[in-house]
């Protein structure tokens, strides 16, 4: 298959997307790479949930979900925030088609701690036949972070997880978390590039907090020897300017990014 890019989408920017974002799709797509859509919600989940008067919580950056949660989750994820996504690719000429990682088998999860976390899935196996389908008609693939099991429980999953995994699974030559910040801040300024050991740095140090921890851990983890780089990018910035990305660039070492 040719060049596959992955963008995980955050739920932060997702109302935010704006016409430079569109324009690094088409400028993606120009440079002959294939675009698939990985997408989070959590704002709007919490939305939801608070006009529900439910209660909820983050473990380590996964959300405690009960059956209820679960139910919620599925509806905003794999109904509002995916449609929504569609809706804006497709008014910028972008041709999509809005799925969840529960259809056609792509994401296979097993709980990832049942007892604390409830329906929270780890995902054991990708499946890309629907999205190389997908891909193959030049449709972007924009796809939900929602799993099953073995035995066909639907199950939560984080997205910067799902993301990851697709990206390893398809192979891609780029992955890219689309966020609210323009890269990862220190004093705030944007760091152009890093590595493993220095974000475990500043991990430890705080200077990384919050929403960008398992962002930086799906990105570390899916580091390999196709995709030898991950950036992390502002939504609301051109992020494909002239060849080259703006934002922080995480590879295994500092000299890879010169090669
Ligand atoms: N060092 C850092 N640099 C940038 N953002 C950081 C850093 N540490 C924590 N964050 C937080 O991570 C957030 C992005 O993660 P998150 O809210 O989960 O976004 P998304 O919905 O895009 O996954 C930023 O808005 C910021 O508040
Ligand atoms: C298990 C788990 O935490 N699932 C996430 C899925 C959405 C997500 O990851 O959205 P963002 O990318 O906007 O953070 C959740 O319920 O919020």
């Amino acid at each position: 298959m040719s060049k596959v890019v992955v963008l995980k989408c955050g739920g932060s920017i997702v109302d935010e997307l704006s016409e430079p974002f569109f324009g690094s799709l088409h400028e993606l797509k120009k440079q002959g790479y294939k675009v698939v859509i990985v997408h989070g919600g959590g704002p709007a989940i919490n939305s939801v949930l608070q006009s529900m008067n439910v209660q909820t919580q983050f473990i380590n950056g996964q959300r405690k979900t009960t059956k209820q949660v679960l139910d919620i989750a599925e509806m905003v994820l794999a109904g509002q925030i995916n449609k929504q996504i569609v809706r804006a690719l497709e008014q910028n000429n972008l041709t999509s088609a809005g799925i969840a990682g529960s259809d056609g088998g792509i994401l296979t999860a097993d709980f990832l701690n049942e007892e604390e976390l409830g329906y929270v899935g780890q995902i054991s196996n990708v499946q890309i036949h629907l999205i190389k389908t997908l891909l193959d008609g030049d449709y972007i693939p924009v796809i939900a972070p929602i799993a099953r099991t073995e035995d066909h429980q639907t199950l939560n999953v984080n997205a910067d997880t799902a993301a990851a995994a697709i990206a390893s699974a398809l192979g891609a030559k780029k992955l890219l978390f689309v966020t609210d910040v323009p890269g990862i801040l220190k004093e705030k300024q944007v760091i152009n590039h890093t590595t493993p050991d220095e974000i475990e740095e500043m991990i430890g140090a705080g200077i990384i907090n919050g929403g960008m921890i398992p962002k930086v851990q799906a990105a570390i983890k899916s580091l390999s020897q196709s995709l030898k780089e991950v950036m992390i990018v502002s939504g609301q910035s051109m992020f494909v300017a002239e060849q080259s990305i703006l934002g922080t660039k995480i590879t295994m070492k500092k000299e890879a990014a010169f090669k």
